[in-house]
């Protein structure tokens, strides 16, 4: 079987437990640490590594395609951009292009939006499978009053959308003040009902990366089914050693729980190199099992993009320009 007919069929997801959360373990929180100057050393060792070449790397790519949550969260957001957005994350690679690579059926695996645009994306998916989700609380700095950002969870649920991108208060990490962080975040988390919640740390605004790993924690205690490092609109978005962070937040908290939590990179990501290093990033610290859609997904709107290019380098052997695969 050749490699990238063995990443067709392992997309099938295996059914896992959602994580329902534990009581607030304070002595955990207080025990966790972040040695910034070695998780600095390791992340840069990172995008130096020897990458995967040829069929490899293809079948590397199709993987990432299947993880991106393609997004569009933008003032002048239309529905006819939605729509559009919707039709590429049916088929974000061409026909032909998948022909080629005897693959068949890739789709992305989510698509994001604003609340407005849900109906119109739930419409626009119909029959594809592909959930629609939805940022919110008050999206990105997560400001507004409490009652109406657990409102907005409620309606965009209402709408259709199957996941929802929740923003913490930052000011309770800042802080410190984890009995507020895990309040919020479990609110946030019965008002989603059976939607699946990614709590958004923002983690370019939280000050040191012990208050990521804490946060991260938290988040999961609480009944986070993904933690995701930021909305795209800080001016540090994701990055390798808070990703590390991230992860091994994720690896202690299965290791003590048995629950999987899923764990999703966004902002500023948009090269098909450094999704690569994204995800022999995850396998190297979780395994694959995180390497599918339930478990991970890049936050992305031009990763795409720059995937299908090197897909077309890979079986033309040339560069096309990048207007020649529209986003939306
Ligand atoms: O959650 C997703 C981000 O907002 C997308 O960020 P990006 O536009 O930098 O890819």
């Amino acid at each position: 079987m050749s490699t990238l007919t063995q990443t067709k069929t392992q997309l099938p997801q295996v059914h896992l437990p959602r994580n329902p959360g534990m009581a607030l373990d304070l002595d955990w929180v207080a025990r966790v640490q972040a040695n910034t100057s070695a998780i600095e050393r390791r992340a840069a060792t990172l995008p130096g590594r020897r990458s995967v070449k040829k069929d490899y790397q293809a079948a590397w790519l199709l993987k990432a395609v299947t993880c991106i949550d393609l997004t569009t969260l933008s003032g002048d957001d239309t529905e006819g951009r939605v729509r559009r957005l919707c039709a590429k994350a049916r088929q974000p690679i061409r026909a032909d292009m998948q022909k080629a690579l005897g693959v068949s059926g890739i789709q992305t695996g989510a698509i994001c939006v604003y609340h407005d645009m849900i109906e119109t994306a739930v419409d626009a998916l119909r029959g594809s499978g592909i959930p629609v989700a939805a940022v919110s609380t008050g999206f990105p700095a997560g400001l507004s009053p409490f009652h109406l950002r657990v409102a907005e969870i409620e309606e965009s649920v209402k709408a259709g959308a199957r996941e929802i991108d929740i923003v913490i208060s930052r000011r309770h990490v800042l802080t410190q003040n984890w009995q507020a962080l895990y309040d919020e975040m479990k609110a946030f988390r019965t008002a989603c009902g059976d939607a699946h919640v990614k709590a958004i740390l923002a983690t370019g605004e939280l000050g040191s990366l012990r208050n990521v790993a804490r946060a991260s924690l938290i988040c999961m205690m609480a009944g986070a089914d993904f933690i995701k490092t930021s909305t795209g609109k800080e001016s540090v978005n994701a990055t390798l050693p808070v990703s590390l962070v991230m992860i091994r937040a994720i690896r202690d908290y299965f290791d003590a729980t048995g629950y999987h939590v899923g764990y999703k990179p966004a902002g500023g990501i948009s090269k098909a190199k450094d999704a690569i290093t994204y995800l022999a990033l995850m396998k190297d610290e979780l395994g694959n099992r995180w390497l599918q859609p339930n478990l991970f997904r890049f936050g992305a709107s031009s990763l795409l993009n720059d995937i299908e290019r090197q897909l077309e380098h890979h079986i033309t052997g040339a560069y096309s320009a990048s207007y020649r695969h529209p986003m939306g």
